[in-house]
């Protein structure tokens, strides 16, 4: 038998493994690493997070994935040398996060690498008269890159499988969240407001996976992150919300924005940055003869389109006034304008963060990716969402051997 192959069927039947999940998202600050200890696998999972770091892109990183990051057209040369050099650079992430970490490459047993988002095209989004009806999504950093550069097994490109199952390829979400924190005593939602929005929903009994799903809600930081750019080059998003809190929203741009058919499609639905970008902003600021808005109303207005959008979801799903227990994630979870605007949209609900369910609130989606490494080797095809469509139970992830 192959020595990889042999290794990884040795990992599979071990009692734990040690994982490092990946996620580098679409706002583009940098690379997660999450370094957890997975005991078991499905519902009996069990998670240590034994290290955690952020390590950021360097404004040269950031510059060439925007060369090519949800535009419609790109230079294909340039694309395909983003693809090893992503993953070489994710790579040496990792090597230099175990060096911090005083941690041999030996002593981890997989990689589990999210890649980069550079183009993500739900059949509802692309509408290609030549591609009517197909979902796809294209993530770089080749994870064979991953697997050489590390010296460790990489699984990679997790969503191309849950588009072969039926689904759009994201969220990803509903999976992780439904093993690690569904609870008999409580209805949850897990709300990770990075680049763009998105809820699980997880129902009372910890067992009863049919009604559980996850999905976009909209726009997250994207569009406030780019805001804050065109107006000051040196910032990368509004510290705190500071610049939202001093603006008012404004009702005329809030309701054109709110106009796109996103917004009242049915759930689960996902989206990105290719639709939720300037160009929106840009068309929707002209029909509602808000070009001239301050930046603080502008932004004012962008966080409570943020907040309108989960509350518009979780309405679709819950009725007039949910009442449920709120968990945030991701950056959005430290801007206390989007917090505040949440609060007024969904008055009856709880808001904590992850942080209080035992998950560090910014190491949620590379855990995530850990824990469907750890399901594709040791466990089976997660099952959820039966009494919804598009939630496939699937193994997700492609396996890299380091040599
Ligand atoms: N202190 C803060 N105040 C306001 N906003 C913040 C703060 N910290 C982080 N953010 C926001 O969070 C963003 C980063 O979020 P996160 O890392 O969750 O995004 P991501 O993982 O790239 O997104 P996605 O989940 O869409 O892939 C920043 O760009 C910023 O908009
Ligand atoms: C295609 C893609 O990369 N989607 C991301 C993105 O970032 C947030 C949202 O849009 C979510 O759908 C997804 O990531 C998380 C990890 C997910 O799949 O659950």
């Amino acid at each position: 038998m192959n020595t990889h192959l042999a290794r990884l069927h040795q990992i599979a039947q071990q009692p734990s493994r040690r994982i490092i999940g990946l996620m580098s998202g679409t706002s583009l600050d940098g690379l997660d690493v999450a370094l957890c200890r997975l005991h078991g696998h499905g519902t009996g999972t069990r998670l240590e997070l034994e290290q955690f770091a952020t390590v950021p892109y360097s404004d040269d990183v950031r510059r060439r994935i925007r060369q090519v990051f949800a535009g419609g057209q790109v230079s294909l040369e340039y694309l395909t040398l983003l693809n090893p050099w992503l993953g070489q650079l994710h790579a040496s992430m990792i090597t230099q996060c175990l060096q911090q970490w005083q941690t041999a490459p030996a002593e981890v047993d997989l990689v589990a690498s999210h890649g980069q988002t550079v183009y993500h095209a739900p059949a509802h989004q692309h509408q290609h008269p030549d591609f009517a009806g197909l979902n796809a999504t294209l993530q770089l950093g080749d994870g064979d890159h991953v697997a050489m550069g590390t010296g460790i097994i990489t699984l990679s490109d997790f969503r191309q499988k849950h588009i072969a199952g039926g689904g759009e390829g994201a969220p990803l979400a509903a999976y992780g969240d439904y093993l690690l924190l569904s609870s008999p005593q409580e209805e949850r939602l897990l709300l990770n407001l990075g680049g763009i929005a998105n809820f699980t929903y997880l129902p009372r009994a910890s067992q009863d996976a049919s009604t559980a799903f996850s999905t976009d809600t909209g726009p997250g930081n994207t569009l406030l992150d780019a805001t804050v750019r065109q107006h000051h080059s040196e910032l990368a998003y509004d510290e705190d919300g500071r610049l939202a809190a001093a603006g008012q929203v404004h009702e005329g741009l809030l309701r054109e924005l709110l106009a796109h058919p996103f917004f009242a499609a049915p759930l689960p639905k996902t989206t990105g940055p290719e639709l939720f970008g300037p160009a929106y902003l840009r068309q929707v600021q002209v029909r509602s003869n808000t070009t001239q808005l301050s930046l603080e109303d502008t932004l004012a207005t962008l966080t409570e389109l943020s907040a309108v959008g989960v509350a518009r979801a979780a309405r679709q799903v819950f009725g007039v006034q949910p009442a449920l227990a709120v968990y945030a994630s991701g950056g959005g979870a430290h801007n206390p304008a989007l917090q505040a605007a949440l609060r007024r949209q969904l008055p009856a609900c709880t808001f904590s963060t992850t942080e209080a369910l035992g998950v560090l609130p910014d190491a949620k989606e590379a855990i995530l990716f850990a824990l469907l490494a750890n399901e594709a080797v040791a466990g089976q095809p997660v099952s959820i969402g039966a009494g919804r469509q598009r939630v496939p139970a699937v193994s997700m992830g492609k396996i890299s051997f380091p040599g």
